[in-house]
């Protein structure tokens, strides 16, 4: 009798040897031996030989582009990383066969921006800039008067801080499921008069590089306006029917148009300045809006804020680092998760800077308070305008000297080291129970996007 644990053993050899054979005939660019391997045993695509390459992989390495496309075109999976944490575009483009990296990539699928992304400032949320500020008309009352007396400059309308906003219909392609409203001069005159509303000038349009000199008149200008007054109320000047008041900043805000989301974000961040220094901090005084929304002057004559420089006056930002964790072997990053998150989220550690320190240092303190962990060297890669309610995101790569983690559990629920195939797993197959990312607008998302479309060190 044949002992049935030797049948499985040959059996298994015999796979192995066809893995061989398989990812030596991709590797040597044989594509009638690739191709007649696939057609007996199609479960051979994805395998990796003993040394954790795929076919795909060792295509991609000795630059085989009609190989590549065989595999491809069998449903090879592009996604799969070998034991360094590369992709086979991440070893294509290393090798410089640019023309299978493009292959890899495909035209139509995620995986190009997920893989491709270098420069991430390109599609950060709440960062575009479609308004030029004009800061040099903000304290010309004549030009603010005749600019707010005209037909064609746009006012958008705020109740306690959020947005007054309808639904974009899905066909309009832009991703966006909501849009400011948008109301004219005339419609916002009595609102104006109101003791509660406060006006901010936010710009004048940006000329369109394809304007002709006939067709282009003045740019409009943007304005935007916090109202104290009864919401429903103020919902009928829109006229509409399926007009409504943005009120959850952290889901709502993330639903507009890379362009509405810029000025929402300087708009929101400075109406809430407003809503949170009608005192003087210096004396308590009451304070008055001045130079279209951008300074508070102190009623109280006598009061030192109306001397020398003074933060006080001005819109506040607040900086906060976020930053990617890397693992001293570069394979994993460190995620955590706070209480609130959503079940199965992890996000970058952040932390407010305090005064004093530089960027590096918040860095380095943060992660360490929150998980312990120990961070050397750290690089900025982009930052995100943040306006819940007015931070600025400071995005960073660093690298971890220490790998033990210990949670600050005042702050985070639980931080871990999550390898990369994981991650490209959940950033282009969707979020799975185990890891599920915040959402793209998000400067995290973004950090970890870039992380994944970084060449690895071969
Ligand atoms: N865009 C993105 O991808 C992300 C954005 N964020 C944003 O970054 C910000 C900071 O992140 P977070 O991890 O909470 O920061 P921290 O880790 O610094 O912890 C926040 C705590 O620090 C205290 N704190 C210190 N300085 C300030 C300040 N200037 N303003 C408010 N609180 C301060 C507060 O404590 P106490 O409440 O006890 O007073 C607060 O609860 C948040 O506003 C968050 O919304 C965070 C992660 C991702
Ligand atoms: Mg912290
Ligand atoms: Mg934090
Ligand atoms: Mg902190
Ligand atoms: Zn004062």
């Amino acid at each position: 009798m044949i002992d049935s644990r030797v049948v499985k053993s040959v059996r298994m050899n015999m796979t192995e040897e066809m893995v061989e054979r398989f990812v030596d005939a991709a590797s040597r660019g044989d594509v009638a031996a690739v191709s007649s391997l696939i057609s007996r045993c199609a479960s051979l695509l994805d395998r990796p030989g003993a040394n954790g390459w795929n076919a795909l992989m060792l295509a991609a390495r000795n630059g085989h582009y009609t190989v590549t496309e065989t595999l491809l075109s069998h449903g090879a999976d592009r996604l799969v990383v070998n034991r360094s944490s590369q992709t086979a575009y991440d070893i294509a483009k290393f090798w410089g066969h640019t023309h299978i990296g493009n292959l890899l990539l495909g035209t139509d699928n995620q995986s190009q921006h997920i893989l491709a992304t270098t420069d991430p400032s390109q599609e950060i949320y709440f960062s575009a800039e479609p308004l030029d500020r004009l800061s040099e008309r903000r304290s010309d009352a004549t030009w603010q008067q005749d600019k707010q007396n005209r037909p064609d400059s746009v006012f958008l309308l705020f109740s306690e801080l959020s947005p007054l906003v309808h639904s974009l219909e899905p066909s309009t392609g832009s991703g966006a499921q909501t849009s400011l409203c948008r109301f004219s001069s005339s419609l916002v005159k009595e609102l104006l008069l109101k003791p509660g509303s406060v006006l901010v000038f936010l710009g004048v349009e940006r000329r369109r590089p394809s304007s002709s000199p006939e067709t282009s008149s003045e740019p409009s200008a943007w304005f935007a306006i916090n109202s104290t007054e009864d919401p429903e109320v103020l919902l009928k000047l829109g006229g509409e029917k399926d007009l409504f008041w943005a009120r959850r900043p952290n889901r709502d805000l993330l639903n507009f148009s890379q362009d509405e989301a810029g000025i929402l974000a300087q708009a929101r961040a400075v109406l809430a300045w407003h809503s949170r220094y009608a005192f003087c901090p210096t004396c308590g005084s009451s304070s008055r809006s001045e130079e279209a929304g951008y300074k508070r002057t102190c009623t109280n004559a006598s009061c030192s804020s109306l001397q020398g420089v003074h933060n006080t006056s001005y819109p506040r930002v607040d900086p906060v680092v976020i930053m990617l964790v890397l693992h001293p072997d570069g394979e994993q990053c460190l995620l955590g998760r706070k209480k609130v998150f959503p079940t199965g989220m992890f996000s970058c550690l952040a932390g407010f800077i305090e005064p004093g320190e530089s960027v590096e240092s918040a860095v380095r303190r943060e992660v360490e308070e929150e998980s312990g962990v120990k961070v050397g060297s750290v690089r900025y890669v982009a930052c995100q305008p943040w306006p819940v309610p007015s931070s600025l995101m400071i995005g960073c790569l660093a690298v971890a000297l220490s790998t033990d983690i210990k949670v600050d559990e005042n702050e985070i629920e639980e931080a871990r080291w999550f390898p990369r195939q994981k991650v490209i797993d959940a950033l282009f197959r969707g979020g799975s129970p185990v890891l599920l990312l915040s959402p793209q607008q998000t400067i995290a998302h973004q950090l970890v996007k870039h992380w994944i479309g970084c060449n690895s060190n071969l």
